[in-house]
């Protein structure tokens, strides 16, 4: 009987044509569907003939995306998910619609985000989809737009495939599953709903069932429809699935036209791919401490169980349960099911070995199977990390359909498929911080996405040089030879892949939902799924009209059942704690260990099935191992950029920090310093007027002058300065306990005393000098005072040293230019440190005794511009000036002289310089304390300036020689 049915189904076959709108059927030749397929296998390139056999949708014309999925190529349509409200962070989106079918992408702050250095993404690009749903778009838009036309496909024997893509938390589950919410129920409940709303009342019989891809064979009594009142079904399944339907009243009320002359069974099979292994979400558990069903269930009756849940809960001190669960083989179609000669077998597409494919009757039945099966996918697959789905599910609708007058003849009955599959997320591990067992699932999940991109790559290769060479040889070329020069597809190196590569490269209608969420931080991950996308876009597919299919051969009948465990490969084991109850039952956790078996060597008996090619197996494990070591420098260069930018910022505040108080000094030393020089012009102020007035020659020659600036007074003025110097003290406390003018007083009489004193410095006294001893005093003391000064200058050199350069080039114009009388003074104030603080004596120790440094420079006409650089000078005219003031003045009182004070203080001077440079050059002779600056002096002008040694002041330079 069989046997005869699988002539017949090799005879002929039922399709429909594609110029009849109206239902309606028509015979064609089997040779004829078969080279359909056949050209379909090469990808696209037939793409307009498939077109053109495709059947009609009835509803075609009620949605955008159907006329829209009549194009050939793979769909992509693009999902914007909202903005969460105050559960997430709020932020620009950094993705914007421009069109129905455009949308801009913006890196967002790309100066601040960490990643921008490192990002491959273009700053701003534009990518084109078949559609763009923006965040408002409701779940059944969505549904009625991309998926409705692939379920009215599938009631018409069309197979297809849709996918969401995109990274974690983008929306992919909410789209193919849904939300919680009334009417926020995703593709695959509204596509169950569809399915069963347009087959009411014309439900087959069930004689045959769906086997591997295509097949179909007779069923037994363990294929009944699972349903609530089945008597077989175990009491707490049907407590799990009534559990399960509860909320279930989110229901899709589109109903497709269909044929009525038909009969329609729906099979379910739910799948995951986790670590590249095949695992069936509808499979009964086994328990090594429970009860086994395999051993009262009949080896041909899959059913949905859950064993586990029916367990009594072991208590956290008890052996945790075993639980295991079994990988699945990917096995190659047989030739018997595609109708392809046994050359073109490698060419099709492959199954899962031993999935179960559960007959459903109603889509509340289905729906709660499903369910149950998403249960056992977080169970094994991501407790550990339940936000996130780890694996790839797949969700596969078969309808078997027949014409009623023919429901004996299975070579009538059409198989046709949708498989929903509701991706891993693709973000990479560096945003997730994934470890150990992640690390290992991230990087199976990225290599069945990176297969899939790489497939998808290849066939879009493909088909371009397919058409380019068919249109070179204006069709006188055979499509064989055509083949021969095609790449080679990768879909082997990946279980995704492989489970979906009939899609691809048969006969299916493809579509990808892109999800993405704008408010993500992985733009780099976005705009690789937007690449994706771009590419999946241009491949092609080929959709025929299901073929039926002959009976299978005897040994395949039973191919569901599971096979006894004798893997060599040693199991995957892990530790799983699962809580169970809510909803007004009491919350209970189980722990259970986790047996992840492999699946059963290949007997290498499989027709068809094409060996894999070590190198390109080697070179996806490769890639694998760059990638993870990408990852790993990339993380590494960031922690080092971070830890780089913290040291700067470190380095930074403390220059900042030592600047400020270099600087606070500074200015505390300037003020000091300036009040000294106050004084010190006070002093001198009122020494001057104290002078008798026949010390002043009243006619002095101009050669004279020199002379007339009297030693006393020069002793005084720099004396005053070194006193007022010394009183310089930069300790805070004694500076606040009494301010410099509180000196004032004490050192005026002082230095008076000390002014007086220098007549008979070198005539009498028990201190008496001579000239030697005197030269040599000075001597060591000009030395000293060089030493100091440079010891000074190194110090101040090596504070602006820790500076920053820039700030450094500052504080070294700030020293230069800065009042060059404060230099003078501060030269004369490390020299003054140098000494001892004393009391003064009566008769100043030749120690005491003051240095000599001022001398004159002359120059027939000195600028004050020749002195640039140089500390100010003393002009001879400012203290003639000052002695015929004082010579005036001497009976006026203090008053006047501090008006004169005021007049020489340190802002008046500036504007007198000023003045000075519009006048004429005052006087051609300036007495320079500061020996440096006078050696300065003489060097900035040139040959004008000439060098006069004061009477009596030995040559430095000679001495030093000497
Ligand atoms: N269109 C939408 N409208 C409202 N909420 C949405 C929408 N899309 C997604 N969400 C919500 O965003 C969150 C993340 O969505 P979902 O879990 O579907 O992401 P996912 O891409 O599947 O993540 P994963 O890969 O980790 O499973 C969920 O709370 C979901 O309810």
């Amino acid at each position: 009987m069989a046997s005869n049915t699988r002539t017949t189904a090799a005879r002929s076959v039922r399709t429909k044509t594609a110029a009849s709108a109206a239902p309606s059927t028509t015979r064609t030749t089997r040779a004829a569907s078969r080279t359909s397929v056949t050209t379909a296998r090469f990808n696209g390139a037939t793409a307009e003939k498939a077109t053109a056999r495709r059947p009609l949708n009835s509803c075609e014309s009620s949605t955008n995306g159907a006329s829209d999925l009549r194009d050939p190529t793979l769909k992509a349509f693009l999902r914007i998910r909202p903005h969460l409200g105050h559960v997430e962070p709020s932020s620009e989106p950094y993705l914007e619609p421009i069109s129905d079918t455009a949308v801009r992408m913006t890196e967002p702050n790309s100066a601040s985000s960490s990643h921008s250095h490192m990002s491959t993404a273009n700053p701003s690009s534009v990518y084109t989809f078949s559609h763009i749903f923006p965040p408002e778009t409701l779940q059944n838009d969505f549904f009625n737009k991309t998926t409705l036309p692939l379920v009215k496909d599938l009631l018409e024997g069309q197979s297809g495939l849709l996918f969401a893509y995109g990274v974690t938390n983008s929306g992919k589950t909410y789209t193919i599953q849904g939300g919680t919410e009334t009417g926020s129920a995703g593709i695959i409940p509204r596509t169950l709903d569809v399915i069963f709303n347009s087959i009411q009342g014309l439900h087959g019989d069930g004689k045959y069932r769906p086997v591997r891809l295509n097949g179909i064979e007779l069923a037994d009594e363990s294929s009944e429809p699972i349903s609530l009142n089945t008597p077989r079904t175990s009491a707490s399944l049907a407590d799990i699935l009534d559990d399960l339907q509860d909320n279930d009243t989110d229901i899709d009320p589109t109903t497709a036209m269909l044929d009525r002359n038909h009969e329609y069974t729906v099979w379910l099979s739910y799948a995951e791919v986790y670590n590249e292994k095949v695992y069936d979400l509808f499979a009964s558990v086994d328990s090594s401490d429970g009860p086994s069903t395999q051993a009262h269930a009949p080896p041909s009756a899959p059913r949905p169980t859950s064993l586990f849940l029916n367990m009594p809960v072991p208590s956290s001190h008890s052996q945790p349960l075993l639980l295991t669960r079994k990988a699945l083989q990917v096995k190659p179609c047989p030739a018997s099911d595609t109708g392809l000669s046994t050359a073109e077998a490698g060419n099709a597409g492959k199954y899962i070995a031993g999935l179960r494919q559960i007959r459903v009757q109603d889509a509340k039945h289905a729906k709660a199977l499903l369910r149950l099966g998403q249960l056992h996918r977080r169970v094994f697959g991501t407790l550990a990390n339940s936000q996130s789905s780890r694996s790839h599910a797949l969700v596969t609708i078969k309808v078997l359909r027949v014409h009623r007058g023919e429901r004996n003849d299975p070579s009538s009955i059409q198989t046709s498929r949708l498989t929903l599959v509701d991706l891993a997320g693709s973000e990479r591990t560096k945003h997730t911080q994934t470890s150990g067992e992640r690390l290992r699932e991230a990087g199976n999940i990225n290599k069945s996405l990176m297969v899939l991109g790489q497939c998808l790559e290849t066939l879009r290769a493909n088909q371009r040089q397919l058409a380019r060479s068919l249109a070179t040889s204006a069709g006188r070329m055979d499509t064989r030879d055509v083949k021969r020069g095609l790449a080679i597809v990768p879909f082997r190196h990946s279980k995704l892949t492989e489970v979906l590569m009939d899609y691809f490269v048969g006969e299916a209608r493809a579509v990808m939902i892109v999800n993405v969420n704008p408010y993500d931080t992985g733009f780099d991950e976005n705009s690789h799924v937007m690449r994706f996308a771009a590419l999946a876009r241009e491949v092609s597919t080929a959709p025929t009209t299901a073929v039926a299919r002959p009976l299978p051969v005897g040994k395949e009948k039973h191919e569901g059942v599971h096979k006894a465990r004798g893997s060599d490969v040693a199991p995957h084991r892990r530790k799983v704690t699962i809580s169970m109850g809510g909803q007004g039952r009491k919350i209970s956790e189980a722990h259970l260990e986790v047996l992840e078996e492999d699946e059963e060597p290949d007997d290498g008996g499989e027709e068809g099935d094409e060996p894999i090619d070590p190198l390109v197996d080697a070179l996806f494990d490769e890639i694998e191992r760059l990638r993870t070591q990408l990852y790993e420098a990339e993380m590494r260069a960031a922690i080092v950029e971070a830890e780089t930018r913290e040291e700067v910022m470190q380095e930074m505040q403390e220059r900042m920090r030592s600047m400020e108080e270099m600087f606070t000094r500074r200015l505390m030393k300037e003020v000091e310093q300036s009040e000294r020089r106050m004084d010190a012009k006070i002093d001198m102020m009122k020494q001057t007027s104290l002078q008798p007035p026949s010390r002043i020659p009243a006619h002095p020659e101009p050669d004279d002058e020199i002379e007339d600036f009297d030693e006393a007074e020069e002793v005084e003025v720099n004396q005053s300065i070194q006193t007022g110097t010394d009183d310089s003290d930069y300790d805070t406390e004694s500076h606040e306990a009494s301010s410099p003018l509180a000196n004032k007083t004490r050192s005026t009489s002082q230095r008076t005393q000390a002014a007086l004193a220098p007549s008979d410095r070198t005539s009498s006294g028990p201190e008496d000098i001579s000239e030697f001893d005197d030269e040599e005093v000075e001597e060591e003391d000009e030395e000293t005072v060089d030493e100091e000064d440079e010891l000074e200058d190194e110090e101040e050199e090596e504070e602006i040293e820790t500076v920053t350069d820039a700030a450094a080039d500052d504080s070294i114009l700030s020293v230069s230019s800065k009042d060059t009388d404060t230099v003078s003074e501060e030269e004369s104030l490390s020299e003054s440190e140098s000494e001892p603080e004393s009391e003064p004596s009566p008769r100043p120790k030749p120690k005491s005794v003051p240095k000599k440094p001022a001398v004159l420079a002359r120059a027939p006409h000195l600028q004050p511009q020749s002195l640039v650089g140089a500390p100010s000078p003393i002009f001879e005219a400012d203290v003639r000036a000052g002695h015929r003031a004082a010579d005036r003045n001497s009976g006026q009182k203090l008053p006047s002289l501090e008006q004169r004070l005021r007049d020489m203080s340190l802002h008046t001077m500036e504007k007198a310089k000023e003045k000075e440079k519009r006048e004429e050059p005052r006087n051609s002779i300036a007495v320079i304390p500061n020996r440096k600056a006078r050696q300065q002096a003489v060097a900035n002008g040139g040959e004008e300036v000439v060098y006069v040694p004061r009477k009596g002041e030995v040559d430095t330079g000679r001495k030093k020689k000497r």
